[in-house]
């Protein structure tokens, strides 16, 4: 079945709004640079709000492994990402140590880049365009993929059903496409959810 991740959540309210829709990620970006940046305690409190079977995902890029390892094992994160220029070793190493998920985003230029993590041992590749830029590329390049994986960039209403029917990934992952404003937008996610739902059924 189509999972769906909502990325990026950062205020009190997106909070509520994903208890709302109930997707089954949430992700939390742990990078200051992001306008989506939290800090460990916020992630903490969101988490606690959170309804249980919503599992929450942390982005992180070049991160300090401690600090990710603090954040799965105290149980405010359920998956890490890695979306900046994280080795084979880093995903080993956090697999072995925390025994959680690892997701290793991919940014896609074209064929080569998708090969190139192919045989990752990560629990799930995750393809995208940038990070958290809104900005789509070109989906042909995933053709014959025989592993799960993440669909992400510039995902929104407008293509995701396209997405969805031709790319068939694992789990579809947005963050601009549910924002108006810089912010988590609650009719947006609403929206996305019942797109999701409607195509659920064909799998
Ligand atoms: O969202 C961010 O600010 C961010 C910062 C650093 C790394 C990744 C980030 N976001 C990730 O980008 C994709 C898709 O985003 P979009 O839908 O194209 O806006 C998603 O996986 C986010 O985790």
């Amino acid at each position: 079945m189509m999972k769906v991740k909502m990325c990026g959540l950062y205020r009190p309210e997106d909070i509520d709004y994903a208890n709302e829709v109930q997707p089954d990620y949430v992700g939390f970006v742990f990078y200051e640079k992001s306008h989506r940046a939290v800090t460990k305690e916020q992630a903490a409190e969101y988490r606690k709000k959170l309804l249980p079977g919503i599992r929450t995902v942390g982005v992180f890029v070049n991160e300090d492994p401690k600090n990710i390892i603090e954040l799965l094992e105290e149980g405010i994160l359920d998956v890490a990402q890695l979306h900046g220029d994280e080795t084979e070793e880093d995903i080993q190493y956090l697999q072995a140590v925390c025994h959680k998920p690892v997701i290793k985003a991919v940014k896609v230029r074209d064929r080569y880049d998708v090969e190139a993590w192919l045989d990752s041992s990560a629990d799930y590749l995750l393809f995208d365009n940038g990070m958290g830029a809104g900005q789509v590329f070109d989906w042909s390049v995933l053709g014959g993929i025989d592993r799960e994986f993440f669909l992400a960039g510039g995902l929104q209403a407008a293509n995701l059903t396209e997405a969805m029917e031709v790319v068939r990934p694992y789990a579809v992952d947005l963050s601009s496409g549910i924002e108006s404003d810089r912010k988590k937008d609650p009719e947006k996610m609403r929206r996305i959810m019942e797109l999701v739902e409607r195509y659920r059924p064909q799998l």
